[in-house]
């Protein structure tokens, strides 16, 4: 059982549909909603240093290699940061480990199941399917920030993409470390949301106020990394 019972019942899905109406941007922020031990052992797992690579985006082109990074301004560079390499435990590690990455792997295929996709259905009023999808994996895994890494501002709307969800998973995150993600708003209002675990934020991309970036975590607390999961979803 991934899902945490109560956050999911007739009435939780009725005010979290209440809010997200009269939120800007439309999102809802959903603490304790999966299972704690669960979660305990997917965050063990993400703990294994040979399965992060790091990413680099500018806003002109995704995936840039390091020629490419160098050569852009400031300004063009748009996300530095790790992200989890599904198949790489299974060639470099022992069994233990191997064990371990699978439980994360099983939390990626439930948050794309029918089961998760349902509850974000009804909490959305929209029918959410990777029928169409090419490769449902790259829609949602999990993400690393070091005190060197960040993710800028930008939108995640794109024709189709009719829920973001941002999972963290950062057990006693300190309430000076940075990290938190930032909504533009409206009127000059940005709302601030610390990454604390187990902290489920969903979000329509394309409402009003949704462009988004990340806070950079503080000196102080440089030896820790910001661990997240971000997952897309689609309509027809
Ligand atoms: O890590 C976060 O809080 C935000 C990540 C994000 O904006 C993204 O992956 O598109
Ligand atoms: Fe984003």
């Amino acid at each position: 059982m991934w899902l945490n019972g109560e956050q999911v019942n007739e009435s939780a899905i009725v005010a979290y549909r209440k809010s997200l109406k009269h939120a800007c941007p439309e999102h809802i922020v959903i603490d304790g909603l999966f299972n704690p031990s669960k979660l305990d052992a997917v965050v063990k797992a993400l703990q294994q240093p040979c399965a992060w690579q790091t990413q680099k985006h500018t806003y002109s082109a995704l995936y840039v290699d390091n020629t490419q990074w160098q050569e852009a301004d400031n300004e063009q560079r748009f996300v530095h940061r790790d992200v989890w390499q599904r198949n790489a435990i299974s060639t470099k590690t022992t069994v233990n480990n191997n064990l371990h990455s699978n439980i994360a792997q099983a939390f990626l295929s439930f948050l794309r199941g029918d089961e998760f996709m349902s509850v974000l259905s009804r909490i959305f009023k929209v029918s959410l399917t990777d029928m169409n999808v090419a490769e449902p994996e790259i829609n949602t895994n999990y993400f690393r920030l070091g005190p060197n890494d960040f993710v800028a501002e930008h939108a995640d709307d794109s024709p189709g993409r009719e829920v973001c969800m941002l999972l963290y998973l950062n057990k006693d995150w300190h309430r000076n470390a940075g990290g938190e993600l930032v909504f533009v708003g409206k009127n000059d209002e940005p709302i601030q949301i610390a990454p604390l675990h187990n902290r489920c934020v969903l979000f329509n991309p394309s409402s009003e106020g949704s462009e988004h970036w990340v806070r950079s975590l503080t000196s102080e607390y440089a030896s820790q990394f910001r661990y997240n999961v971000t997952s897309w979803y689609w309509s027809e």
